[in-house]
């Protein structure tokens, strides 16, 4: 069995676990503490950014449930108390791996293979039946990918898991060095990452860089589907330059305002994570004139990023699927991928200090996904069905297709 089967089966085994435990744990520590739902952009940036010192903790279990259960506790860059041990594990991942030239580096030639292998497995399946299921094709393109940039390029090719557990140790001690893990202004030492630290943050890197961004590919696919002449105007921004086998960087990604606009519209109608949490203690909820919770407990503030994005007051005809706001002229033009401090229009990464460190990284990802599809196939509706069905469904903590997005598809050119 080759290791990124054993990878892709150990993380079903996690994820399926995970699914065992919120359904024992989800009538005692999420539900029994009512978060405080805020949907308003302008709140939102008040309290992230003006009272940032209280508004960047993330909860320890944001689902309600404890991974590490009866196991020493374990915290993930995502569930780090807001402080040093969280500051130090977030810059060795956006300094080491998510810079943009290390992005460009390890990134981009690992994309080769997975784009062409991806290109090969619609290919033949079109021959086959000419309507597919998309989540699924892309799905093995995108895991390969993370886990080649995770564990090293020949992965496919080691066949035991010893050898797995030797490039799941080596990614943070070879590739990114022994970590100095604590600052100064901790009173701990520095030390290295224990080995089920090390273990935790590798799960979170590929659950993190596979599930949110298989989902955005799979929606904006759908939206493409929907309307072709978007797909239209794609494939000839695709076509009409030198865009060569799916290679893109951060640089690249500029050469092809069109491919962003229409992932940035995508990320702005269907953020895949749609709440951003935050626990905010009493002295922070005070300080932010909020009714402060009682002795001893925290409020959880969830701000939905799926109605920040939509809100009418922002957006013009929010509800409608159009890249061109995303193009000079637009309403939302030259819009950063993560918010500053000023202004709020959509959260899809996050805001203010616990933004997600990798928007970078996955822009990349899914403009190449995206731009292999439409540049060698063409994508319309199943004959049978009319339209495509753009409800979604929460799997886990991801907002998905309901209906797994299934489309007729037509190669460009004949493939030899
Ligand atoms: C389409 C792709 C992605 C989306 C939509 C996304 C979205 C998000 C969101 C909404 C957050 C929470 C931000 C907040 O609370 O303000 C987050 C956090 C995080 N994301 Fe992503 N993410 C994506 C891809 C990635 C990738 C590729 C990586 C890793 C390489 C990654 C690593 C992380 C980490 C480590 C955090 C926790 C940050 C912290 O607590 O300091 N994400 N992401």
């Amino acid at each position: 069995m080759e290791v990124t089967q054993l990878l892709a089966i150990g993380l079903a085994a996690v994820l399926v676990s995970i699914v065992a435990i919120y359904w024992r744990l989800r009538n005692t520590t999420w539900a029994a503490r009512p978060p405080i739902i805020v949907g308003d952009p302008d709140v939102t940036r008040r309290l992230i950014f003006d009272h940032a010192d209280a508004f960047s903790n993330h909860p320890l279990f944001p689902l309600g449930i404890d991974l590490d259960a009866g196991h020493r506790k374990t915290t993930s860059i995502t569930s780090a108390p807001y402080g040093p041990f969280w500051r130090a594990i977030r810059r060795n991942l956006t300094v080491n791996i998510l810079h943009p030239s290390r992005v460009a580096e390890l990134l981009v030639p690992l994309q080769r293979n997975a784009v062409d292998a991806l290109v090969a497995d619609v290919s033949s399946a079109a021959a086959r039946d000419t309507v597919i299921g998309v989540r699924d094709a892309v799905y093995a393109a995108v895991f390969a990918t993370v886990a080649r940039l995770c564990f090293g390029e020949d992965v496919g090719d080691h066949h035991d898991v010893r050898s797995m557990q030797k490039l799941l140790h080596d990614f943070f001690h070879d590739e990114v060095g022994p970590f100095d893990l604590l600052t100064s202004s901790s009173n701990e030492a520095p030390r290295e990452l224990r080995d089920d630290e090390i273990v935790k943050l590798v799960w979170e890197f590929l659950g993190a860089s596979t599930e949110a961004v298989v989902a955005i590919i799979e929606w904006t696919m759908a939206h493409l589907v929907a309307k072709p002449e978007v797909q239209e105007k794609l494939y000839l921004e695709l076509t009409a330059g030198d865009h060569q086998n799916g290679q893109l960087s951060d640089e690249r990604l500029r050469d092809t305002p069109y491919l962003s606009a229409v992932v940035l519209e995508t990320l702005r109608l269907h953020p895949p994570l749609p709440m951003l949490i935050r626990d905010v203690g009493p002295d922070g909820a005070a300080a932010a004139g909020i009714p402060t919770p009682p002795n001893g407990t925290v409020a959880r503030f969830m701000f939905n990023a799926e109605v920040i994005g939509r809100d009418p007051k922002v957006w013009s005809d929010p509800e409608e699927f159009r890249p061109e706001r995303f193009i000079a002229g637009g309403e939302a033009e030259n819009l950063s991928l993560v918010p500053g401090p000023k202004e709020i229009k959509m959260v899809p990464f996050g805001a203010g200090r616990r933004h997600c460190p990798g928007a970078g990284l996955s822009m990349v990802h899914i403009g190449a996904i995206v731009a292999a599809l439409v540049r060698e196939f063409e994508w319309a509706p199943p004959e049978d069905k009319g339209g495509v069905d753009l409800t979604d469904s929460t799997a886990l903590f991801v907002k998905v297709m309901a209906s797994p997005l299934k489309a007729r598809v037509t190669p460009r050119v004949s493939q030899s």
